[in-house]
C-alpha cells in the first residue's frame, strides 16, 4: 500500500505518511528504509542529527538504480541541526546533508528546532556541546535568520521546499510575518497523548501542513519507564477497534493521527511493523471513535526537550 499525497503551500506534494528513522542507524538505516522503499514508503523522515543520512541516502540511491523508483517518486525529509543556526554555516550544513545522502537535492529541510547550540567547528564535530557545568551550551542566534539562509537554499536549488519543527504557535507567527518563502511543515510531536488540536487548527488557518513526530508515543521508552506517556496502542479499547477493523493497535492510532489532519512519520526496524504502518488508508474511523481516541490526551510530551528550558527561544512555555 502507499499514502495518498497532500499538496503543500509552494505546490509541491508531499506522501500523507513516511518512515521515521531516528535510532535507526548504520545498516539497519540502510536496510530499513530500503525494505520501506519496496513497500510503499515514498517519504522518509532523516536529521544531521540522527547521524544516518549515509545509510538512507545509501538505501534511496540503490533503489534508484535498479530502477524500482524514480528520485521525483521520493520524498526525502532532513533537518538543520542546532550547532548550524547560525546563517554562515547554513548552506555548509545543508550541503553536508546532501553529500551525506549522496543526493543533488533535499525535498524537504527543516530547521530541527528554533534553539540554536554553540558551534565548535568540524573538528572534533560536536552535536551536543556542554558547559563545565555539563549543561547544553547554548548560541543566541535568531532562529528568523537562521530561516532567512535557510530560504536561500531554495534559490540555490538545493532543497525544493523549507520547513520548522518543534515551532510554537507565536515562533511561526513571527515567521510568517518576515519571511519570503512560506514554511510548508511544522514537525512536531502529535500523537494520542499530545494531539496537538490547536496547534493543527492554527497551521491548518496558515496553510501549513503538521508532520507528526512520535506518532506511536514512543512505546519502546514507555515499556523501559512506567512514568513515560502510556502509548494508546496498549488500551483494550484500542486493541477492540483493532479487532473490528482487522487492523493492528498501532494502524488505529496512525490512523487517528491521519484523519487529525497531519502527517504521521512512524519509525520502525521490524518488516511486518513497516508494512502495518503505511496499511492504514482502507477504513476510516468513526467521529465517535475519532473522540474516543481523543479521551487520551493528557497534554505530557515524549519529548520535552527538558535540557532547553533556559533558552530564550524555549518552545514549550506557552499553550501551543
Ligand atoms: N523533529 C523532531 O524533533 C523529532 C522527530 N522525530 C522523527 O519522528 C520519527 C518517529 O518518532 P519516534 O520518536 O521514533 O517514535 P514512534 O512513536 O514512531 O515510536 C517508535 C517505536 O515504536 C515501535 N513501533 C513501530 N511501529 C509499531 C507498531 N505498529 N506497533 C507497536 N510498536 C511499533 C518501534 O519499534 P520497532 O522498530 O521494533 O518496530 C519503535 O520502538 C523519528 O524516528 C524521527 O524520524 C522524532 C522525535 C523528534
Ligand atoms: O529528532 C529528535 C529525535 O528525538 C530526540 C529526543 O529523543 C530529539 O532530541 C530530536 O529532536
Amino acid at each position: 500500500m502507499s499514502a495518498p499525497k497532500i499538496k503543500l503551500n509552494n505546490g509541491y506534494e508531499i506522501p500523507a505518511l513516511g518512515l521515521g528513522t531516528y535510532l535507526s542507524k548504520e545498516f539497519d538505516g540502510y536496510k530499513f528504509t530500503k525494505f520501506a522503499l519496496e513497500n510503499g514508503y515514498r517519504h522518509i523522515d532523516t536529521a544531521y542529527f540522527y547521524e544516518n543520512e549515509d545509510s538512507v541516502g545509501k538505501a534511496i540511491n540503490e533503489i534508484i538504480s535498479e530502477r524500482k523508483l524514480k528520485r521525483e517518486d521520493i520524498f526525502i525529509v532532513t533537518k538543520l541541526w542546532n550547532i548550524h543556526h547560525a546563517p554562515e554555516l547554513v548552506e555548509m550544513a545543508c550541503r553536508k546533508s546532501l553529500k551525506n545522502l549522496n543526493l543533488d537535492y533535499i525535498d524537504l529541510y527543516l530547521m530541527h528546532t528554533p534553539i540554536g547550540y554553540e558551534y565548535r567547528g568540524e573538528d572534533p564535530e560536536v552535536l551536543l556541546p556542554k558547559n563545565s557545568e555539563d549543561e547544553l551550551s547554548f548560541s543566541d542566534v535568531d532562529y528568523l535568520d537562521t530561516y532567512k539562509a535557510m530560504e536561500k537554499l531554495v534559490d540555490l536549488g538545493l532543497v525544493r521546499s523549507i520547513g520548522v519543527s518543534n515551532f510554537n504557535s507565536e515562533q511561526i507567527t513571527r515567521i510568517l510575518e518576515n519571511c519570503r518563502i512560506k514554511p510548508v511543515t511544522n514537525q512536531v510531536e502529535c500523537n494520542t497523548t499530545l494531539n496537538q488540536k490547536k496547534l493543527i487548527e492554527f497551521c491548518k488557518a496558515r496553510d501549513i501542513t503538521i508532520t507528526s513526530y512520535s506518532p506511536l508515543t514512543r512505546p519502546h521508552y514507555y515499556e523501559k519507564d512506567k512514568s513515560m506517556p502510556k502509548p494508546a496502542l496498549l488500551d483494550e479499547r484500542v486493541i477492540a477497534l483493532g479487532e473490528k477493523y482487522g487492523k493492528t493497535p498501532g494502524q488505529i492510532v496512525l490512523r487517528f493521527i491521519y484523519q487529525l489532519g497531519t502527517i504521521p512519520i512512524p519509525k520502525s526496524t521490524n518488516e511486518q511493523r513497516i508494512k502495518d504502518n503505511i496499511n492504514i488508508f482502507d477504513f476510516e474511523l468513526t467521529p465517535e471513535e475519532m473522540t474516543l481516541m481523543e479521551s487520551f490526551h493528557t497534554g505530557q510530551r515524549s519529548v520535552p526537550f527538558a535540557s532547553c528550558t533556559k533558552h530564550k527561544y524555549f518552545m514549550f512555555n506557552i499553550e501551543f
